[in-house]
This record gives structure tokens, C-alpha cells and sequence, in this order.
């Protein structure tokens, strides 16, 4: 997105010094108590939880090592968007609110529209209703009301749906592809591709946990370095993985065949493009599989090139879109504060602590540079503060953003990359250290709603704080405040009648 660009190149440029690999999951901080996810794939490989049913052969056998990631093109796909999706994954336990109504637009528009209130009209296995309610999941999310009786029903529609992240895509098609499987049949009869080693993961952690009580049900993951012998044929009826190594299974090496396919997924469509080869090798895929092959795709944004991708994808689709909650500005107090240099936002900063500190408080830096750099001068001052950075790996940002969320830290100092799309409802302060501006300097405009904008539902009151620091940063908040028509006040941080009122 356009938007982003300037401070992509930022950050990446202040990573090109650093190693490559740094988004990759490595070792999960030992503190969360959990395994290390990367040993997790040979578990689901060798563990179907069957006791009745053969683990499979030599897929069971192998131990699945993520390789040398500095040698692995696929796993090396540093992609900005991935790494983004999977943050989310990892930081989401519950659905995202959208009050906006369900676009449907059916394939055939004369056939009547399902829509389901409860998870029981849909007449699930006994073992699947009972991995959905011991998921926690109450009833369907308002995309799966319309998405599952469509994925569910005989003969199989295909299914193009788009919505943000956290609205219950995944939980969705997991439920049609553990619903669609035949337990006795010891083939691979569900593939589904994501775009990196992590997100099929994450996927696959899905499947373990709705197909708990489905225990003849077995997965295992196309990825990298999981190598199978020559002449393997897989027994497990749902394969996850990246798309250059689901096609070498499926073509070169034959590990699945794919005419026996019944449902072929194709997740976060829109990161999947971002990355080179993948269009590619996933319409190769399709192209193998039988004509009466369930075809589903998702995406969490549609952009003209995601919708030409998934048009190859999924012939004669069902189409599902939800729109996005708007944010707005309308119950936010802003202000600006006058400064001469770095040293200034910070003095003021410090001046307004105590105050932005009753409730929880980001802080928006440019750069990964001076977020470092004002974490450290706060930590230094005694603030107790947590910094959220480029650098981190993706399991290392969910770590301190769990934290923020759980109340532990009271202020995250973050840049925009690293910030973008998480939601963290009870932040009430938003404080924009650096203006947001795009490459050729002029506002971020929805940059800046995004920081401090709410959506209608968690309307609660915020405040955000603009430190401006030059003509040309207060020449940046003028054209803010003019494209929102929201006044922005002037703040006095030495006055301290005045940091008290506004915290009020
Ligand atoms: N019907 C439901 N009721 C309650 N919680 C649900 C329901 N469906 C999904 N969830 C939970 O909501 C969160 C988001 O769901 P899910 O991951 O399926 O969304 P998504 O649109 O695929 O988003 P992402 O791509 O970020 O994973 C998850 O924590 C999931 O367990």
C-alpha cells in the first residue's frame, strides 16, 4: 500500500544490515511454557491421535526440521504482509467486531440463500460439533453464517470470500475440510496452501483443535523441509502447506494424487500473490485437480489483482465479501504539542506521563532507530515501557503485545509497519512522536486514522497527542487537520493545568 511505502523502505532499509530470517519462528520464549512451534509439524505428521488407525508410513517417520532458514528461498520470503497476518493470528483469541452487512453474490442467483443462527441447523458430525463448542465458538461468526451452509452443501459450491482478519475465515474452511473428508478413506482428500511456513501452521493448529474428537482424521504439512522418501504415498487426509512444496508433491513426486482431491483451499490470497512464484504454482496445482473438486479461496483484502488471482483459482464462484468497520475520529480529543527537536518531544513526553499512563498509551515512532532509542531514554528515566520493533521476530511481537494487552506494560513504543493492523481496544492514548507521512512527505492521512481512529463499536472516548517538531511537521498536521475537519488543539506540557484537563 501506497500508504506504508515510506516507512517500509525505512524499515527496510534498517534491516538490511541485519539478518535474514528474523520473521521466521524460531524457539517460542520459554516463559509462554509452550513448545517450540517448528518440531510441532512431526508431531501431526507421526500423531494422528488415531489409536485404532496405522500412522502412516514414512510421513510419519519424518522429522520434521525447519532447515537452514538462510538457505531456504520459500521460508526466506521476508514478506512484510506475512509476517503481518501471522501477528495477527498469534495476538487474536476472539472474533473482531463488524456491524456491516454480509455481500453476497451467488453463482446461481435464483437457488435460495442459507444462512445459518446456530451451528447445529448445520448438521455437523457429532465429533465436529463437539470440537466447534469445545473451541469455545458459541454460534457463527457473521461471515460463517452465510460461508459454511454454502461450503457444506451437496453438491460443493466454490467459494470466493473476502474479509478482515479475524472474522472466522480459518475456523471456516478447517470446519468444511475436516467435514468433508472420508475418516476411512487413507488419502489425501483436502489440500490446503497458505503462503508461508508459519501460516500453515497456524492453520494446521486449527485443524488439531476442531478435529479433536475426530481422531481418524489425520493432516500433515507440505513444507519445506519435511522430506519424504521416493515412492511414499501419504495417508493422511489433509495436507497444509506452502505451494512450491504442494506442487512437488503433487507433480514431481507424486507423495498425493491429486484427482482424489475433493476440497482444495487457498488461504490469505492477497499475501499469497505478494510473493513470487506463488500465483504461479497454485493455479498449477488447481490445474491437476478433478473438475468436482470443491474450490475455495479467502482473502482479507480485495484489491483488483487478489480478484483476477482468485478468478483462476475458483471457477463459477459463490462470492462473500464484509466490508471493513470504518474508524472515525468522532469521539477522539487531539492535540499538538510544540517542540524544537528530539530532546524537546521527548522533555514533553516525560511531562505527560504520569497523565497518559492512567490508562495505556502507544507511542508512534518513524523509525525503528528512534523507537529504540526512546524506549531506551524512557526506560532510563525510570518508565517502565515495552517496545514493539521491526527486528523482533513475529513470535517475540506477539509476546510483547500479549503483555501490553494483559496490562503488564502501560506504553508500547512501536513504529507504523510493526503496529499496522493490530487492535489493541483499551489503548486510549495514542501518541504520534513522529507525524505519519508517506515517501514524498505529505500526510498519511489514513495512516493517521488507523492510529487513532475507533470503529462505531468500541466508541469510547481516546486521546491522541501530535508532537510536532518544525514548520514542516506542523505544515503535516495543518493538512491533517483539514482532510478530517477535526480541529486539533494546542497543548502546553509545562502547564500542568492543562496535561490534567486533558486527562479528564
Ligand atoms: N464462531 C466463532 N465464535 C467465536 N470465536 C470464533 C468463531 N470463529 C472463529 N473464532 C475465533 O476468532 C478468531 C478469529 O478467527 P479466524 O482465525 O478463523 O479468523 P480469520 O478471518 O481466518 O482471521 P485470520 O486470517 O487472522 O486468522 C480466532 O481466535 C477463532 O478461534
Amino acid at each position: 500500500m501506497a500508504t506504508e511505502s515510506w516507512a517500509l523502505a525505512v524499515d527496510a532499509q534498517e534491516a538490511a544490515a541485519e539478518s535474514i530470517g528474523s520473521l521466521q519462528i524460531k524457539d517460542k520464549p520459554e516463559e509462554n511454557g509452550t513448545v517450540a512451534n517448528a518440531t510441532e509439524p512431526s508431531r501431526a505428521a507421526t500423531e494422528p491421535s488415531s489409536a485404532a488407525t496405522e500412522p502412516s508410513s514414512a510421513a510419519a517417520k519424518t522429522d520434521v526440521k525447519v532447515q537452514n532458514k538462510g538457505t531456504d528461498e520459500e521460508e526466506n520470503d521476508k514478506d512484510d504482509k506475512a509476517a503481518q497476518s501471522l501477528l495477527n493470528k498469534l495476538i487474536r483469541n476472539n472474533l473482531v467486531n463488524n456491524t456491516n452487512q454480509v455481500e453476497v453474490l451467488q453463482k446461481d442467483p435464483n437457488s435460495p440463500l442459507y444462512s445459518v443462527k446456530s451451528f447445529e441447523e448445520l448438521r455437523l458430525k457429532p465429533q465436529l460439533l463437539e470440537g466447534v463448542y469445545g473451541m469455545g465458538f458459541n454460534r457463527p461468526s457473521k461471515i460463517q453464517e452465510t460461508a459454511l451452509p454454502m461450503m457444506l452443501a451437496e453438491p460443493p459450491q466454490n467459494l470466493i470470500a473476502q474479509s478482515q482478519s479475524g472474522t472466522g475465515k480459518t475456523a471456516a474452511f478447517v470446519l468444511a475440510m475436516l467435514s468433508h473428508v472420508d475418516p476411512n478413506k487413507r488419502y489425501p482428500q483436502c489440500l490446503c496452501v497458505s503462503p508461508t511456513y508459519e501460516l500453515a501452521l497456524q492453520t494446521g493448529k486449527v485443524i488439531e483443535q476442531m478435529g479433536k474428537q475426530y481422531p481418524e482424521v489425520s493432516l500433515v504439512y507440505a513444507i519445506r523441509g519435511n522430506k519424504l522418501e521416493r515412492g511414499v504415498k501419504l495417508q493422511e487426509q489433509i495436507v497444509i502447506g506452502t505451494p512450491g512444496t504442494m506442487l512437488d508433491w503433487c507433480g514431481k513426486f507424486k507423495f498425493i494424487d491429486p484427482k482424489k482431491i475433493r476440497v482444495f483451499v487457498l488461504d490469505e490470497a492477497d499475501v499469497m500473490i505478494a510473493t513470487q512464484g506463488h500465483q504461479d504454482q497454485s493455479i498449477r496445482i488447481q490445474r491437476m485437480l478433478p473438475k468436482n473438486c470443491q474450490m475455495l479461496l479467502f482473502s482479507a483484502t480485495f484489491e483488483e489483482t487478489v480478484w483476477n488471482f482468485a478468478q483462476r483459482i475458483v471457477p463459477e464462484p459463490n462470492i462473500i465479501k464484509l466490508k471493513r468497520e470504518e474508524e472515525t475520529l468522532d469521539t477522539i480529543k487531539q492535540y499538538y504539542v510544540l517542540c524544537n527537536s528530539r530532546e524537546e518531544k521527548f522533555h514533553a513526553l516525560c511531562n505527560l506521563y504520569g497523565s497518559i499512563t492512567i490508562a495505556q498509551a502507544m507511542i508512534f515512532c518513524h523509525t525503528r532507530k528512534t523507537a529504540g532509542w526512546l524506549a531506551g531514554e524512557l526506560s532510563r528515566e525510570g518508565h517502565q515501557v515495552a517496545l514493539l520493533s521491526g527486528e523482533m521476530q513475529v513470535e517475540q511481537r506477539a509476546a510483547v503485545i500479549d503483555r501490553f494487552r494483559e496490562g503488564k506494560e502501560k506504553v508500547l513504543v512501536t513504529t507504523n509497519v510493526c503496529a499496522r493492523g493490530i487492535d489493541v481496544e483499551q489503548v486510549s492514548v495514542v501518541i504520534n512522536f513522529d507525524l505519519p507521512v508517506d515517501k514524498d512527505g505529505n500526510p498519511d492521512n489514513e495512516t493517521y486514522l488507523h492510529r487513532i481512529g475507533r470503529t462505531g463499536r468500541f466508541g469510547k472516548r481516546g486521546l491522541a497527542i501530535n508532537m510536532v517538531d518544525s514548520k514542516m511537521s506542523m505544515n503535516i498536521l495543518n493538512r491533517i487537520q483539514e482532510h478530517f475537519s477535526k480541529r486539533i488543539e494546542k497543548l502546553d506540557t509545562d502547564d500542568l493545568d492543562e496535561i490534567e484537563k486533558i486527562s479528564g
